[in-house]
């Protein structure tokens, strides 16, 4: 077992990660690495798939570990001092908000956590936190930049999940610096108090590189400890490391909460897979922040999944008013836009069959008459409808809800003898607890539906320059062949092998993914057309031919007579 631990942990941790030494896929960064725990998720039944998921997301919490690489970590020294720094920044905006404004940015889901985090004008003083849990985004790497030359009024903070030497280093079209000279320019400033990056390594994401997994947890659980200390620091209560680790523990006990149901969540990962593959639906009805921990997880499933908007939507009560959106209302927008419990019983409920699976996720404090109308409603249309329930120890969910829902997972959560921020530490534990059901739910039905391979999602859309590099590594590690050849066979199957010419090969990134943002399957194409030395035409026709992505690519990877690596180089040919 692990070394001493300097802090008692609540949950035991596995052994070290595998990732963490030092020649595991030593050219990757921790954020894209392919995690060893999920290595064969896709073979996992529903309570294996689980299992799986609560290990990845309990390396959040493990502790450094001399013995191997020594990333710092959650608990590490260097990261709890890096905190207790910003949040005393941010406690000097707090006395004078007048004068300061503390900006929360990111890309995706970074920047929907951003939102759900924000505090948000002539101001003197800036707090400006970068959030890219892959030290990867562009438009992150901008702001910081432009912060690092207003040094008078902006204090530069970056919030990511790889070290300095691991952010994206490959150059941003139209622009003078990667993102790593960004990071790197701020390391020096950081020297002199100029400048804050806090990065600690959580470990690679259960499906490779889906940040919005450990990624988004994390981050929602540093700021918001960051921002309850400087808090209670407001109220002359010093940050330290000490009211840090407290506040920490909590999430770490969250965890154990959580996962203690992993039973139950097995059964609605079964239930919401079981959905997906009859072409139903999935509904998650939320009240206050969880509604929209239900929303974001249902926009997450698009660019993750390439899931359509109508597989798996987020609904909160009272829509809009009810997440105080500065924007107001925006149904009028499309029927995409409709989040409010009115807009699923008029737009939803009418067509709701056996083949959809509704999932209400609510606490015992919120508006249980609502909760039972619109489960009644729900109940006349299907009986696959289950329920998340948040409870303090003390409190219970009244018979008549109980006996409404065929499954309850009912979670009830000890009382916080925190005084100052014990209500908030209260929320943020059922939020996270929620994102992490919500997150094993929606993973564990796209895996059973097939859609990932290994711990790979392999049918995504290449609408960015990382989904592009993300692409030809994933053609790469699946066909062993050099990053030419894949780069080459990815372009004939974005344009087309008869479209194809040096001028279109000589183009920038950004142009080959405006070409694939409106095609699909040109991932899987790409790999089938070089596993069985084929046209991308008669790729295309194969990967119809099989149930599930993962399916096609199996029968490709173990096709009799297909030679491995190099030696089918030279079958690869026609993808020259
Ligand atoms: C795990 C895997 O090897 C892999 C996944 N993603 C990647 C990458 C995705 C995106 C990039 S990237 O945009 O260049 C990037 C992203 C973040 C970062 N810190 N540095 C680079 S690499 C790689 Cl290199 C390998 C596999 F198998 F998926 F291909």
């Amino acid at each position: 077992m692990r070394g001493t631990r300097k802090f008692r942990h609540v949950i035991e941790t596995p052994d070290p990660g595998k990732w963490e030494l030092a020649g595991y896929e030593a050219s990757l960064p921790i954020s894209e690495k392919s995690n060893p725990i999920t290595r064969e998720i896709d073979k996992a039944d529903p309570a294996l798939l689980v299992q799986l998921l609560k290990e990845c997301d309990a390396e959040i919490f493990q502790e450094e570990e001399g013995a191997l690489i020594n990333y710092k970590r959650l608990y590490s020294e260097s990261i709890l001092k890096t905190v207790v720094d910003i949040a005393k920044r941010v406690q000097e905006i707090i006395k004078e908000p007048d004068d300061g404004l503390i900006v929360l940015s990111g890309c995706g889901n970074s920047g929907r956590l951003a939102m759900l985090l924000a505090v948000c004008g002539g101001k003197k003083k800036v707090v400006f936190i970068g959030i890219s849990c892959g030290l990867s985004a562009p438009f992150v790497a901008g702001q910081l930049d432009f912060c690092m030359n207003n040094l008078d009024i902006f204090l530069p903070v970056l919030v990511g999940f790889n070290p300095v030497s691991m952010a994206r280093n490959d150059c941003i079209e139209g622009w003078h610096s990667t993102f790593r000279q960004v990071a790197e320019r701020m390391q020096k400033l950081q020297e002199i108090q100029k400048a804050i990056i806090l990065n600690p390594a959580v470990g690679p994401e259960g499906i490779s590189g889906s940040s919005r997994m450990k990624g988004g947890s994390a981050t929602k659980i540093l700021l918001e400890t960051l921002f309850l200390a400087a808090h209670k620091a407001d109220c002359n209560v010093e940050v330290t490391e000490k009211c840090l680790l407290e506040i920490l523990r909590t999430y770490e006990r969250a965890h154990k909460v959580t996962y203690s149901q992993s039973k139950k969540i097995a059964s609605f990962v079964k239930q919401a897979a079981t959905s997906l593959q009859k072409k139903g639906h999935l509904y998650l009805l939320g009240w206050r922040t969880l509604g929209i921990m239900g929303i974001m997880e249902a926009v997450g499933c698009i660019p993750q999944f390439g899931a359509d908007y109508r597989d798996f939507r987020g609904f909160i009560a009272g829509g809009y008013n009810g997440m105080l959106n500065k924007e107001g209302d925006l149904t009028a927008l499309g029927t995409e836009f409709a989040i409010s419990h009115e807009d699923f019983i008029k737009n939803i409920v009418p067509s709701l069959s056996e083949m959809d699976t509704v999932l209400f996720i609510f606490t015992v404090d919120d508006e249980l008459p609502e909760i039972e109308k619109l489960a009644g409603l729900v109940k006349e249309k299907t009986s696959n409808f289950q329920a998340v329930s948040h409870a303090t120890a003390g409190q219970c969910l009244p018979n008549s809800i109980k006996k409404l829902f065929p499954n309850i997972i009912s979670i009830t959560w000890p009382i916080l003898f925190l005084e100052y921020e014990g209500n908030f530490i209260q929320i943020f534990q059922r939020e996270l607890s929620t994102k992490w059901i919500l997150n094993t739910v929606s993973t564990g039905a796209h895996v059973l539906k097939g859609k990932i391979y290994r711990n790979y999602m392999v049918d995504f859309k290449v609408s960015n320059a990382k989904l592009f590099q993300r692409a030809v590594s994933v053609v790469q590690r699946l066909t062993e062949q050099s990053q030419p050849r894949c780069i080459e066979t990815l372009l004939q199957s974005i344009y087309g092998p008869e479209m194809l010419t040096d001028q279109i090969r000589s183009l920038p990134i950004s142009k080959h993914v405006e070409a694939a943002s409106v095609k699909d399957k040109v991932v899987p194409v790409a790999i089938v057309s070089m596993l069985r030395s084929c046209t991308v035409h008669e790729a295309k026709s194969r990967l119809d031919a099989y149930p599930s992505i993962r399916a096609a690519i199996d029968a490709s990877i173990n096709a009799p007579g297909r030679k491995r690596g190099a030696e089918s180089s030279e079958a690869a040919g026609q993808n020259k």
